[in-house]
């Protein structure tokens, strides 16, 4: 199964609209240093808020593996949606297999694929556990996220060094109390 996103940006607009807000706030654009800022920063912005397409390949559980699958530490940045800076940090995305088992990098690119949108870190926690857990047939899905919002660090509040942590815990992770304590020990929470 292919995923992807068709939305195309409007560069052209996106440029425009960076040289605008930057002289908006003052910033002059029309020296050697600046003059491809604009056209910079709508590249950035552009890349930050697309997602990379990927195949979700899965493979027969031929050896009925029925324990815990969890891949730790997949980094990865998103965007808050309420001051569009950067959160970023790190998830740990496991389940509990059925008939078949996923391709390992297929967790990151979950994360990939939700964290690429002006986001919240509940709704990109909630989504790639619901969105695993309606393709795979898994028994079960668990997702964990530590991340630093930058809205939170480097300006407003100014909590250097907080972070946040979310969970989404569905089926049996979620029912069963000690499968649901093995997977936050193996996830290092
Ligand atoms: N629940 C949640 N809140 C977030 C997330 N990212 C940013 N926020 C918060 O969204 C809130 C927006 O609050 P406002 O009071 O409208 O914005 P603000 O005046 O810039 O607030 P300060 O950041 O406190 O200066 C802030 O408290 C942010 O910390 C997130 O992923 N989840
Ligand atoms: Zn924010």
């Amino acid at each position: 199964m292919r995923v992807e996103d068709a939305a195309e940006p409007d560069m052209i607009a996106a440029e425009a609209a960076a040289g605008a807000f930057l002289k908006a706030l003052g910033v002059e654009t029309d020296s050697d240093h600046l003059r491809d800022t604009p056209g910079r920063m709508a590249r950035a912005w552009a890349e930050m808020l697309t997602p990379r397409p990927f195949d979700l390949t899965t493979f027969p559980n031929d050896e009925r593996y029925d324990e815990l699958v969890l891949a730790r530490d997949i980094p990865f940045r998103s965007i808050c949606e309420h001051h569009l800076l950067p959160f970023t940090g790190h998830a740990c995305v496991g389940y509990l297999p059925g008939e078949r088992v996923l391709g390992l990098s297929k967790l990151a690119r979950v994360v990939e694929h939700f964290a690429c949108r002006p986001q919240t870190q509940e709704r990109l926690t909630k989504q790639t556990a619901d969105w695993l857990q309606d393709r795979l047939g898994a028994r079960a899905v668990g997702v964990v996220i530590r991340a630093e919002h930058s809205c939170m660090t480097l300006r407003g509040a100014q909590a250097t060094g907080s972070s946040t942590v979310t969970s989404t815990l569905l089926g049996h992770l979620r029912t069963d109390p000690r499968s649901r304590q093995e997977f936050l020990s193996l996830a290092g929470f």
